[in-house]
């Protein structure tokens, strides 16, 4: 079974805090994801190999550590996934945007897929799947099973808020795909939104309501 890590560091927590405030606005909510997006890519790297390579420092010579070429991939989930993209590419400005393109029928919940274009060497890298809500666990689920598809064999996800419906959901379909997050909710609504939660995260970070 998968692990569930739940990012509790200060600053996520706080950031996390205005982004559900319903009076937060557009451009406030879009810039806080992002953030947020950044600092959880900060701990989900965590366990990024090292090696070791020869630098001249001003003084002498020494054998110091870098990233080993680990080659990395980012795949939003459209839309709201795309409002975590930068904040990821901030730090690891190298890696690879797949793209898949799925929406939440909003009468039957289920995922309805209109677009995926990956990486061409995607079962070479490591993938973190991104979208702010993991709710019935339909969309996130659908996405991973598009990317191991593909070909994709090293999948991590990684969603702003969960709820426990989802996370079990994806853990059963997808038993070897960790999951991150920066907080579990306490449950669905009857029209399938995430309570407390932050609302439509697509709507929010673009305008469209
Ligand atoms: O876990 P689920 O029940 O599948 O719900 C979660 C999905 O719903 C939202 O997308 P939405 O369908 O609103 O599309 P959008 O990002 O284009 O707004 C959200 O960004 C997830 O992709
Ligand atoms: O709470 C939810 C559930 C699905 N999609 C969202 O944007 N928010
Ligand atoms: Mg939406």
């Amino acid at each position: 079974m998968s692990k569930v890590y739940v990012f509790d560091h200060p600053l996520i927590q706080h950031k996390l805090t205005y982004i559900r405030d319903k009076n937060t606005g557009t451009k406030q909510f879009r810039e806080l994801v992002e953030e947020v997006a950044m600092l959880m890519a900060y701990e989900i790297t965590r366990d990024l190999p090292l090696e070791e390579i020869t630098v001249e420092t001003p003084i002498m010579e020494a054998k110091m550590n870098v990233i080993a070429g680990k080659k990395l991939g980012v795949v939003p989930i459209l839309r709201a996934g795309l409002g975590m993209v930068d904040g990821i590419l901030n730090l690891i400005p190298n890696a690879k945007v797949g793209h898949i393109g799925l929406y939440r029928d909003p009468e039957t919940l289920q995922p309805v897929e209109y677009y995926c274009k990956l990486p061409t060497d995607v079962e070479e890298r490591d993938l973190i799947a991104v979208d702010p809500m993991l709710a019935t666990g339909g969309s996130a689920a659908a996405a991973i099973g598009f990317m191991k598809q593909r070909g994709a064999k090293s999948i991590k996800l990684m969603c702003l808020i969960a709820a426990p419906e989802g996370i079990k959901v994806v853990q059963e379909a997808h038993p070897d795909v960790d999951i991150y997050v920066a907080a579990v909710d306490e449950c669905l609504n009857d029209h399938g939104y995430i309570t407390p939660g932050l609302g439509d995260a697509g709507d929010r970070l673009f305008g469209t309501k």
